[in-house]
């Protein structure tokens, strides 16, 4: 396996509890894959780059401190666990529509002593509240995501930022013509060098 060097690399303030959080993550994430797959099982080997540090683009482009988010379809807990650790200071809601993930993405939240993450087996559609961001990876298209979360967004404060940041790859002409809102696209190479990352984007859509 990978290690968290790689985090590291890119986050070199992180604290001691950070630093051990992140090194115990790949572990946990290696132990309950063999029991429930949230991850293909090649990509084990790679969850520092291809999870956790893929995860943690989102960091370099928004400062989610003191700020609540909704990670739709978290899987085993991508964006939102690794997320968590690197803002603890934030609030996360995990939804997942199968119940077996939110069994992982609540055991690694305890394991780590995450005490800013809720997990919920739970359709996004049903998903009661309001935060600053709604996150994504890997979910569906986006004019049918914005349909699930726009009533999920709101701000307290106009002049910060808020809205939907997910994670995509490839071309995505197609998939935003589909919708009429400004968004916002970022490459993730202007953040990490590794060849993985050239074909990775964050779209942000500001409500
Ligand atoms: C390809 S997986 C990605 C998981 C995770 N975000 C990741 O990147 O590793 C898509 C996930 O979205 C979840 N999902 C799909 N539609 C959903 C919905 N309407 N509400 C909640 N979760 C949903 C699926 O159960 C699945 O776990």
């Amino acid at each position: 396996m990978d290690s968290s060097a790689i985090v590291e690399k890119y986050f070199p303030h992180l604290n001691a509890q950070q630093k051990a959080q992140f090194q115990e993550l790949g572990n946990l994430y290696a132990e309950w894959n063999e029991k429930i797959n949230v991850v293909s099982r090649k990509d084990i080997e790679h969850i520092y780059e291809k999870h956790i540090l893929h995860a943690l683009a989102i960091a370099k482009f928004q400062d989610l401190s003191g700020k609540k988010i909704l990670d739709v379809g978290t899987g085993g807990g991508f964006p939102g666990i690794p997320l968590a650790i690197m803002f603890p200071d934030a609030h996360f809601t995990l939804v997942d529509s199968i119940g077996k993930k939110i069994k992982v993405v609540k055991a690694v939240a305890e394991s780590l002593g995450l005490e800013n993450v809720e997990a919920f087996h739970q359709r996004a559609e049903k998903t009661k509240g309001k935060f600053d961001f709604v996150i994504s990876r890997a979910v569906t298209r986006m004019k049918g995501f914005i349909h699930w979360v726009i009533e999920k967004v709101h701000s307290d404060k106009p002049e910060e930022n808020s809205g939907i940041i997910a994670l995509k790859g490839g071309d995505l002409n197609e998939e935003m013509a589909e919708i009429k809102r400004m968004y916002q696209e970022v490459s993730i190479s202007d953040y990490f060098s590794e060849p993985f990352f050239e074909t990775k984007k964050i779209v942000f859509v500001p409500f």
